[in-house]
């Protein structure tokens, strides 16, 4: 069948040049589809390829039974649901460079044609008058521009508006003094900015804290007569409070790229002779479409292929040098989580990880991460994956702590994972052989050294003679064979422990006989 995806907004071809080349992908275009449509197909796909239109919603999401990931083809991700989504466990993956030049050129652009007065002047020319005192404008050298959002394309403006020798003002909670001074341009305070702007563009994502963040409040601290510019999001600015700000004169015009409610077709802010406006096209060129299509199709390959995306949005994003570290402690995790969860005897409550040598000294949330997923996994199979793990684990009620020890007991790097019960606690600790791969080192306090991969079988037991013998005796005559074994005791005549890896799955009732040994105290079955 393939790894199919669906196209649901408008895509540059030669962006997903890339999806057509693979041959395991089968691509559909959905762009002509209705809602209704796309609600009754979303769950024959793997993955989505959207852009602003289309509103990824919880409902559809619901609908979306074999989504895995979701591509956005662009930056803002506000129109899907990533919460419903990271419970789902689908990625979501955007493409936040390659529009960045063209958002940046039509701020630009749109601050130019908002001074110069210039779509109001065409349109009048069109209406055939020539009327040169009426579209008087005003000169962007030595006026202040106050950038609120001093991320990719809040710093190529100010790049462009610096060789239009404007003043710059930044606002933007990451933005720091030695930064601003570097770039050459002043960092203040959000009042700072409305104090000081003749001009204010915005380049925030439209998040809880940013929604209606330009309302009457802020047009009142601004200066009189200030240009505003939103090539953002819609919703930053609350549109009713603008347009008041307008009529009294308070904002002397604004250009206006992005909209509360898009698409329309009619808005009582473009019967204002102050608003100049574009459907949406920041990052509508030749080149931004198909540098986004070819980032999303890329990270959705290389997602089919088992491969880290470059680009994840409701995951963290590793650099990649720090990933080829990190990786093969990955699967060290969730193998020890794998296992773990079998030595349960009541519901877990707590998960505790103990990083210690070279693994601590690395980004350990990935490898928690893949430790809880481990752990999850027997009850909740498929359904817990790298993105939901930790969302799963808390919505259960777990709670998870990281630390980091010296206690290395003579490995190069050690992971420990323990978990608490009501009345219990019971930990597996492991390492990364070089070269070798993982190994579980531990199992309570019982040292073994054991592979985890293939049917394992732990048995808890009492060290006293004969009982290996035994053990061997009934396994072979329910023809299992064992390959590998590990014993360790406590005491001498104490509890002990033996873990064998096996050639087949052990039955439950297999494990039972073997609890009828008198020295048995527990069997236990685990494939990994
Ligand atoms: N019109 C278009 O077609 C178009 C094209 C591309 C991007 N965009 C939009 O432009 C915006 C910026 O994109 P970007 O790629 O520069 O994103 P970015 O993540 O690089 O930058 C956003 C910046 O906003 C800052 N920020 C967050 N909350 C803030 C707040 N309350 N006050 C001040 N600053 C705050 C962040 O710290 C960050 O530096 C996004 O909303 C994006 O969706 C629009
Ligand atoms: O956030 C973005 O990347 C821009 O708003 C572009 O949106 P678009 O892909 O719908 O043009």
């Amino acid at each position: 069948m393939g790894f199919r995806v669906l196209i649901a907004d408008p895509l540059s071809q030669e962006g997903i040049t890339p999806l057509l080349e693979t041959e395991e992908i089968q691509l559909d275009i959905g762009t002509e589809w209705t809602n209704t449509e796309l609600f009754e197909r979303i769950s024959e796909y793997d993955a989505l390829i959207i852009r602003s239109q289309t509103q990824v919603t919880r409902a559809l999401i619901a609908k979306a039974t074999h989504l895995k990931i979701i591509g956005r083809a662009g930056v803002g991700v506000d129109n899907i649901d990533l919460d419903a989504a990271t419970e789902q466990g689908i990625i979501v993956v955007n493409a936040p460079n390659g529009n960045t030049n063209s958002a940046a050129e039509h701020t630009m652009a749109m601050m130019m044609a908002l001074s110069r007065k210039i779509p109001q002047a065409y349109l009048s020319l069109k209406n055939k008058q020539w009327d040169r005192k009426k579209y008087i404008g005003k000169e962007l050298k030595n006026k202040t521009l106050g950038i609120i959002g001093f991320g990719r394309i809040g710093a190529e403006v100010a790049y462009r508006a610096k060789g239009q020798r404007m003043r710059i003002i930044a606002y933007d909670p990451f933005l720091t003094e030695e930064q601003a001074s570097k770039l050459g341009i002043k960092k203040g305070s959000l009042e700072n900015v409305y104090a000081q702007a003749d001009f204010i563009t915005i380049h925030t994502p439209l998040l809880k804290e940013t929604r209606y963040l330009l309302n009457q409040q802020a047009f009142e601290a601004m200066k009189d007569g200030v240009y505003i510019i939103n090539c953002a999001r819609g919703g930053i600015i609350d549109e009713a409070a603008l347009y008041d700000a307008i009529q009294n004169k308070k904002v002397a015009g604004a250009a206006l790229d992005v909209f509360e409610e898009e698409p329309f077709y009619e808005h009582r802010l473009l019967e204002l002779p102050e608003i100049i406006a574009t459907p949406h096209l920041g990052a509508s060129t030749v080149e931004a479409q198909e540098s986004v299509a070819i980032d999303v199709s890329e990270d959705i390959i290389r997602f089919m292929r088992g491969e880290a995306v470059h680009n994840p949005v409701n995951l963290p994003s590793i650099p990649r040098e720090a990933l080829t570290e990190i990786k093969p402690y990955f699967l060290l995790a969730e193998k020890l989580g794998q296992f773990l969860i079998h030595l349960a005897n009541e519901p877990i409550q707590e998960i505790n990880l103990y990083y210690s040598g070279d693994v601590a000294k690395t980004k350990i949330g990935p490898i928690t991460r893949n430790a809880v997923k481990g752990l999850l996994a027997r009850h909740l199979g498929d359904h817990v994956n790298d993105v939901n793990a930790l969302y799963l684990a808390e919505k259960r009620g777990l709670t998870i702590h990281e630390n980091m020890t010296s206690s290395t007991q003579g490995f190069t790097n050690l992971m420990r994972v323990e978990i608490v019960t009501k009345s219990e606690k019971k930990s597996v600790a492991g390492t990364l052989l070089n070269g070798l791969g993982p190994r579980i080192v531990k199992v309570d306090p019982y040292s073994v050294d054991v592979t985890p991969k293939g049917h394992l079988l732990v048995i808890h037991h009492q060290d006293q003679p004969g009982v290996i013998g035994k053990m061997g005796s009934l396994l072979a005559t329910k023809e299992i064979n064992i390959a590998t074994m590990q014993v360790d005791r406590a005491d001498v005549g104490g509890n002990a422990i033996m873990v064998m890896t096996v050639d087949r799955h052990i039955e439950k009732i297999e494990l039972e006989a073997l609890e009828q040994l008198e020295e048995i105290h527990k069997a236990i079955s685990i494939d990994l």
